[in-house]
């Protein structure tokens, strides 16, 4: 069975430690909820787990994956960014993350790769296919944004706060199909300072911010988010 493994991962950030030490196991089929403080470390972990973020030490692994891919491939990162390019159109955002994104399905995942048009309808943005991005409201980009999960399957999603800016039913659907993902043989590593406790099965990790003045840091990543 494919198993997501961290083991005595420390991260930095900005020369500023955040978290040390930190080691956990999810296995196909699990969620993992991150909750914590702000400035905690719940994006940086996300963000280290997708790749985005060298670790200090540590490390991480996706076991009886794709030998051929590496942990961040075996992943969809939904993060705060939009990852949206505003001038094209809805449809052609998502058939160049169709594209882009090939799709990795080890043995014991079993999703579907969606139609671009199909999962923008499932979502309730079908309507807006033709339309260039930018028009979205915040919510349908976040809808958008949460499209591209469906269109290349992927056995591990990495989302950080991904119920802002849903209203109730669109967080209901959401958690629907997190669930559904979780039954497929996935895996959800989840950032949130809200309940996520209809999410089955789950397991709760509370990372506890750094110590009162541990203020070495003095400089910055460089892994700012690009504006599209
Ligand atoms: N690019 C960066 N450069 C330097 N320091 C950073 C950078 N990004 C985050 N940090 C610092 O890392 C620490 C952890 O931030 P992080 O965003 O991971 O926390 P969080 O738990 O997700 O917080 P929140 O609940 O507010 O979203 C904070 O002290 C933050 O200032």
């Amino acid at each position: 069975m494919p198993k997501l493994i961290v083991d005595d991962l420390t991260v930095d950030r900005g020369g500023r430690r955040v978290f040390a030490g930190l080691s956990f196991q999810l296995e196909a089929g699990h969620a993992l909820v991150i909750t914590g403080a702000n400035g905690a470390g719940k994006s940086s972990l996300l963000r280290t787990l997708a790749g985005l973020v060298p670790p200090a030490n540590g490390r991480m692994a996706f076991e009886g994956g794709d030998s051929d891919s590496t942990l961040a491939e075996h992943a969809h990162y939904f993060g705060h960014e939009s990852a949206v390019k505003r001038a094209l159109s809805v449809s052609s955002n998502l058939e160049f993350w169709r594209d882009f994104t090939r799709p990795v399905l080890p043995d014991g995942f079993a999703a579907n790769a969606m139609a671009p048009m199909d999962i923008l309808e499932l979502l309730g943005i079908g309507h807006t296919a033709d339309l260039p991005a930018a028009y979205l409201s915040a919510g349908q980009t976040r809808r958008l944004t949460l499209a591209r999960l469906f269109v290349s399957p992927r056995p591990l999603w990495l989302m950080d706060e991904p119920t802002s800016a849903l209203d109730a039913a669109s967080e209901a659907q959401l958690i629907g199909l997190m669930n559904t993902h979780l039954k497929n043989g996935g895996m959800i590593v989840t950032a949130t300072h809200t309940e996520l406790t209809a999410l089955s099965p789950v397991t709760a990790l509370q990372l506890t911010a750094p110590a009162a003045g541990d203020h070495g840091g003095h400089g910055y990543d460089d892994d700012l988010e690009a504006f599209a």
